[in-house]
């Protein structure tokens, strides 16, 4: 027994192909018969399957059984492989035992190769191309492949298209070429290491017969010289390639993309010079095939190493580089190793055998090529139509097939004698089935629509729910916090409380009701999903017993166009549900952005208070902190916020806002993307610096502890506690300063900034920022600009501190200007309100934009086209919503697109933040007592978990 045999260790069963992942290629052995040629030289067959096994015994031919030094030694080999087929197997039988199977991966979209391997004249361009009256592997797989797409006709989309090349020489040549002056070709590998031959054609191909042409076309283009070994020898490596593409020709929101690459070749034989005699250009040629049969030999070698840890040298010829993906890559490979039964060829034979046997270890990593496309919502209403027009396509066939088994039923009634009851029992029964069958359709249908209804109506539910939360909720913080409260009279307090109160009852009412609505729904939801299900399950089991009753070609064919119509009429109330659901969860981050937008005012608020602090105190502050503050400033410029935001829309990716639809819709995510983290810079704007060491802060005596951060829940303990205890629990000197918070330590560097200036840049949204020059202790650079004793400058770095000047003004949160505070309160309110609504209004604007048809106030369906093939109507889809921003002062635009307030009038803004209505008034700082309270919403989105902020301005879409 050979080593071989040893290392193989089975002998059972031929391998099968696992399932995905790691792939052993499958090896076959394929012995010719024996040519006349063989059989006149005298050859005797040395070459035999064992049978019923898939063992070949290959017998030298030299060995001598009388020598006794030998005895023991003998030259028979055994070799195992997953087929073997002798001389007397037919072109199918070895079809069928090998490429055959790679058919249904290809299908599934698996790239696959099949290759032909051997010494000249072993029978290689027979196995893969045969002869016209007996055609092999290659012809015989398309046929099937043809035959199989044909099976999925109206149901998949196939795109079928070839290549064949031929490697003649190292020259690489386009066997399907039209003009005869062709190139020779180069080969090409991708960022991925996809090798691809430049320039190469594919043809499309659309029946076998196309296919068996194109294929003589090649063979004929093909280089076949005469040889000694072989009359029809091919000097060239034929590598047939053949493109698969599938899709499902009912569009769907998403499908499926197929891609699978099918490899057919036919090596050239290697050649022993000796025995060939070959000479001149054919031992050339020789030469040429015998190094890169050696280099595929090489790369069989090093793959089938065990571990696989040697380096795969594919680049010593083009061969091995076209090959690299069906040895070592993604390809279910089939190898057929070719060998002359002959006792003249036992060399070549032996050394076939030798490498076919080591293939056999090799294993591929094999992926499905499938690629997942998802149709934007804006799409839809094509796929819709699309599915619509096939609705009706097959309405047609139907009704045309109808007609014409109920004139054969009739025919066939009227030729039955009275007698003959069986079979008109036999025909009424096939009709009575029919009808049952379309009725368990059309119940099936309800049942479907009847849960969507159901599952728009909970959408809309907890959309109300969430909006009379807000309300609620906005009027408790409200409540807590406006500080107009305490300023004004009792009657004016009783009046308001009674508005508010009035608004907040209705919401709680409301909110009863629709919680009762809810689970009313929720129920029904549940019956009706038991109905849908059973109802499926009804329609399964009667299709069944129907089919098995369907006798004759129409029958079936109506009960297929029955199944095909029901199904598109599915796929049409699926997808109105997932435009229902995107539409509920787009309406959902429309709320989220806009409580962004109102929780960054209230930000705003807060930032404009503290700086105002800072600069009435002329408090010291890091010069980190100044940075942070003038890219805050230059933020909530307008100009500045449209730019950014264009930015980072996808529009300028793209290249301008109307430029290119398509590519629209996935500006939404990114800009609640911005909103979100417009929230967190605002947040993080006065969250990520370091205090300097040492220093301690008002009201906290403990000293902080090196590099700490300061959370913005420190600063907000701040602003309220001055703002409630302004003048208590404070250890000042004399002068009025704060003696629990002076700094030892002097910051690394400061600025003093010149509030008043600096406000009016920032209400006109300007990012300069201006420092009188009584009140900066910068030194004024060459950049800067000086007007009316102004310093103007651009970037604003600060100078490092002199001690003199760190010592002068130490003060920290020193209130001296308490009357003012009403006054700058509402100014702070003023420009933070507008600073959000024209953010607000921003991000709507380009939402709307971005939504296009899908939101136009237009039905998403028209009645007149939702006629079913059952006379059902799908009629599911209300009129969308139009996002409306309430607006007391009646400006109103863009009315066809939606509504929203007009936020650009100061009075408006007036209006809105002294107005009662809890979706206008804007709420003062938190106080002490509501800086803790947790928000119980359970579907909206009003709670800022990260800082547990009130939400200002809350504006529900309706
Ligand atoms: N299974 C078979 N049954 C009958 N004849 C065969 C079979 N296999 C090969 N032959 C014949 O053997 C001869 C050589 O076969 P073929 O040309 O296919 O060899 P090859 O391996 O392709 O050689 P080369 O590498 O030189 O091209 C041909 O005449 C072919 O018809």
């Amino acid at each position: 027994m050979t080593s071989v045999l040893k290392d193989n260790g089975s002998g059972g069963p031929p391998l099968l192909l696992l399932p995905t992942g790691e792939q052993q290629i499958v090896v076959a052995c394929r012995i010719r018969p024996m040519t006349e040629e063989e059989i006149l030289q005298g050859a005797t067959i040395i070459a035999h399957k064992v049978a019923d096994d898939n063992m070949v015994v290959l017998l030298d031919p030299e060995e001598d059984h009388d020598d006794v030094l030998r005895a023991n030694r003998s030259r028979e080999r055994k070799y195992i492989f997953d087929v073997v087929s002798d001389a007397r197997a037919d072109q199918q039988e070895v079809y069928l035992a090998t490429s055959k199977m790679l058919l249904s991966s290809v299908l599934e979209g698996y790239n696959a190769t099949v290759f032909a391997y051997g010494a000249t004249g072993a029978g290689k361009t027979y196995t893969m191309l045969g002869t016209e009256k007996n055609p092999g592997v290659m012809y015989r797989t398309l046929h099937d492949l043809f035959v199989e797409i044909k099976k999925f006709a109206g149901k998949r989309e196939y795109q079928v298209t070839m290549s064949y090349l031929e490697i003649y020489n190292e020259l690489i040549r386009d066997l399907l070429a039209t003009s005869s002056s062709s190139s020779f070709l180069e080969l090409r590998e991708d960022a991925k290491g996809t090798i691809q031959v430049g320039g190469l054609s594919e043809v499309i191909a659309k029946t076998p017969e196309e296919v068996m042409e194109m294929l003589h076309k090649g063979n004929r283009a093909r280089t076949q010289e005469p040889t000694k070994a072989n009359k029809t020898s091919s000097r060239s490596h034929a590598v047939l390639q053949v493109n698969i593409k599938q899709r499902d020709v009912t569009k769907s929101h998403t499908e499926q993309v197929r891609f699978a690459k099918l490899y057919m070749i036919d090596l050239a034989g290697s050649e022993r010079a000796a025995q060939t005699q070959n000479t001149g250009r054919r031992m050339m040629e020789g030469a040429h095939i015998n190094r890169s049969l050696l280099a595929l030999g090489n790369c069989i070698n090093a793959l089938s190493e065990k571990g696989n840890t040697k380096y795969v040298n594919y680049r010593d010829s083009k061969l091995t580089r076209i090959l690299k993906d069906s040895l070592g890559g993604n390809s279910r490979t089939v190898m057929i190793a070719h060998i002359s039964p002959a006792s003249v060829h036992f060399e070549e034979s032996r050394n076939t055998l030798n490498y076919a046997d080591r293939a056999k270890y090799i294993k591929t990593k094999i992926r499905r090529n499938v690629i997942d496309v998802s149709y934007h919502i804006a799409q839809y209403q094509q796929i819709i139509q699309d599915l619509r027009n096939q609705v009706q396509l097959l309405r047609d066939q139907r009704d045309e097939l109808e007609i014409r088994l109920a004139t054969t039923n009739e025919a066939r009634f009227s030729r039955l004698s009275d007698n003959n009851t069986t079979e008109r029992l036999r025909i009424e029964e096939g009709l009575k089935l029919k009808e049952n069958i379309l009725q368990t359709y059309r119940k099936q249908i309800d049942a479907r629509r009847a849960l969507l209804e159901i599952d728009t109506g909970l959408m809309d539910i907890i959309h109300e729910c969430t909006r009379n939360e807000a309300v609620i909720e906005h009027h408790e913080c409200n409540k807590e916090n406006n500080p107009h409260n305490h300023k004004k009279s009792p009657d004016e307090m009783i009046i308001d409380t009674n508005t508010s109160d009035n608004a907040v009852q209705r919401a709680r009412a409301e909110l009863r009701v629709l919680e009762q609505e809810r689970s009313k729904l929720e129920k029904q939801r549940q019956t009706q999903l038991k109905d849908f299900e059973v109802s499926k399950t009804d329609a399964r089991r009667l299709f069944d017993k129907v089919t098995k009753k369907m006798t004759t070609i129409e029958q079936r064919e109506l009960l297929r166009l029955l199944a095909q119509n029901f199904e598109y009429e599915m796929k049409t109330l699926e997808l109105q549900a997932d435009i229902f659901t995107r539409d509920y969860s787009i309406k959902h981050k429309d709320l989220q952005l806009l409580r962004m937008s109102q929780h960054r005012s209230l930000c705003d608020t807060i930032i404009y208070q503290q700086r105002k602090l800072i600069q009435e105190n002329k408090l010291l502050i890091p010069s980190d902190l100044e940075e942070l503050y003038q890219l805050y400033s230059r933020d909530i410029d307008e100009g500045q916020l449209i730019h950014d935001l264009k930015i980072h829309s996808p529009h300028s990716i793209t290249g301008g806002i109307n430029s290119n639809k398509l590519s629209i819709p996935t500006t939404l995510p990114i800009l609640s993307q911005i909103a979100e983290e417009d929230l967190t810079s605002a947040s993080t704007s006065v969250t990520s610096f370091h205090l300097p060491t040492n220093v301690s802060r008002r009201n906290n005596p403990t000293t902080l502890l090196p590099n700490r951060t300061l959370s913005d829940q420190d600063l907000f303990t701040h602003v309220n506690d001055y703002t409630t205890n302004n003048n208590n629990n404070h250890h000042q000197n004399e002068s009025g300063q704060d003696l629990t918070s002076i700094t030892t330590n002097k910051p690394i560097s400061y600025a003093h900034f010149n509030f008043d200036q600096s406000s009016k840049q920032l209400a006109k949204g300007n990012s300069m920022v201006s420092m009188s020059s009584d009140s900066v202790d910068v030194s004024v650079h060459n950049g800067d600009t000086v007007t009316n004793g102004i310093t103007r400058r651009k970037v604003h770095t600060t100078s490092p501190p002199n001690d003199s000047t760190a010592e002068a003004s130490p003060t920290l949160y020193k209130n001296n200007n308490v009357k003012n505070k009403v006054k700058l309160r509402k100014q702070t309110q003023n420009i933070a309100a507008r600073a959000a609504q024209r953010r607000a209004n921003l991000h709507h604007k380009e939402l709307m934009e971005d939504m296009g048809s899908a939101f136009s106030s237009e039905p998403i369906v028209s009645k007149e086209n939702t006629t079913s093939a059952f006379g059902l109507e799908v009629t599911g889809v209300k009129p969308k919503k139009t996002v409306t921003i309430n607006d007391p002062a009646g400006s109103i635009y863009r009315a066809d697109d939606f509504r929203r307030t007009n936020s650009d009038s100061p009075e408006l803004i007036k209006n809105q933040i002294t107005t009662n209505d809890p979706f206008y008034s804007t709420p003062y700082n938190r106080t002490s007592k509501n800086t803790n309270k947790k928000r119980s919403i359970s579907h909206g989105t009003t709670t800022n978990n990260r800082s547990n902020m009130p939400i200002a301005n809350i504006v529900v879409p309706r």
